[in-house]
């Protein structure tokens, strides 16, 4: 039966990283999607941006929408403090199961928290079920006409705080009109936008990284 993208993906992390080297296998992905075949990871380029963020923000509660294979849940959880855990939700179960095993492979089970279901779903349970109280980061990488309703849900299930940090990808490309207009016109954000590229393309995209103002 035929194998799955994200599926060769996960093998290209098993026959190519260091099993418990998070880098090996961001780097494992990152060349399979150059060399192989293309995937919507965040990719090496906005990955770096990423990593300033996180390393800027030093958060100790991550939520992540759209963990997709866990290329940027890896890439994250392997820059938390100790003790710092990320809450990351996936859609699809196939995907989820894809990410478990590459975020295992990459000795990070600890950090992470996979949760398989939509937002709508989740989001609203997140304090109850995990004890959460505030998120310091929020990564936003699922389905681009989602970000601006679960940002709007996030801020009435009082998930965050004076300063808490949204990073959106993809906000040129494929885009995400309605979440820029709003976060850019809101009082209760101050945004600024970082120039790159689509993965593993010449195309440009870009991270939204905006401050929530409470
Ligand atoms: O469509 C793109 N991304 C959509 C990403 C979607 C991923 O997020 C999951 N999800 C859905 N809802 C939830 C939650 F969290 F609600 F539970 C999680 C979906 O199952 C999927 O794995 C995309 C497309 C391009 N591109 O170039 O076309 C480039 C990119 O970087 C992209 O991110
Ligand atoms: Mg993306």
């Amino acid at each position: 039966t035929q194998s799955t993208r994200p599926q060769r993906m996960l093998a290209a992390v098993h026959n190519n990283a260091t099993r418990g080297d998070p880098r090996s296998v961001v780097k494992a992905i990152d060349q399979f999607c150059r060399q192989k075949e293309w995937a919507m990871n965040i990719g090496d380029e906005k990955g770096c941006i990423l990593d300033s963020v996180v390393s800027e923000v030093n958060p100790a509660m991550v939520l992540e929408l759209g963990t997709y294979c866990g290329y940027s849940t890896v890439r994250i959880a392997s820059q938390l403090p100790p003790h710092a855990k990320i809450i990351t939700l996936e859609f699809n179960p196939q995907n989820a199961a894809v990410a478990r095993q590459i975020i295992a492979w990459a000795g990070l089970g600890e950090k992470i928290k996979l949760i398989e279901g939509s937002s709508g779903d989740w989001i609203p349970k997140l304090k109850e079920q995990f004890g959460v109280d505030t998120f310091d980061l929020v990564f936003l990488d699922h389905w681009k006409d989602r970000y601006l309703p679960d940002t709007k849900l996030m801020e009435e299930c009082g998930l965050l705080r004076k300063g808490s940090i949204l990073l959106a990808d993809n906000v040129i490309c494929p885009g995400t009109p309605e979440y820029l207009e709003y976060i850019r016109n809101s009082p209760r954000y101050k945004s600024q936008y970082f120039k790159s590229h689509l993965e593993y393309t010449r195309v440009e995209d870009g991270l939204e990284k905006s401050i929530f103002l409470g």
